[in-house]
């Protein structure tokens, strides 16, 4: 057990008021999520109107290139690049999922 005045007691309380504020953070983040995804379901439904692919390479790399940009620490960047490759991913299969016709499943 921790008592108050040894060092590991305030290393336990940051640990813990870094993991709320994780908590708030995540919960941004799936809220923004939600919001994209349900933005992206109505591109699938366009793009399945227009005979259009879900996948769209170029756009893609638009979006890569444009969030790490965004990103104003250079350390980040990579992170910030995988974690959208596999948003954008999940997308399509969202999209397709959201489609009509659900027999395209290329990726
Ligand atoms: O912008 C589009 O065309 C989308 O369908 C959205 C999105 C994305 O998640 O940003 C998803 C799939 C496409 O390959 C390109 C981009």
């Amino acid at each position: 057990m921790l008592i108050k005045t040894d060092p590991a007691w305030d290393s336990s309380k940051k640990l813990t008021a870094a993991r709320k504020q994780i908590n708030q953070l995540d919960e941004a983040i799936v809220s923004l999520l939600a919001k994209r995804f349900e933005t992206a379901a109505k591109i699938g439904k366009i793009k399945e109107k227009q005979g259009l692919p879900v996948f769209d390479p170029t756009r893609e790399e638009g979006v890569l290139e444009r969030v790490t940009a965004l990103d104003a620490n250079q350390q980040t960047r990579q992170y910030i690049w995988n974690i959208y490759r596999t948003i954008m991913e999940n997308t399509r299969d969202f999209e397709r999922d959201s489609q009509e016709n659900r027999t395209d499943r290329r990726k």
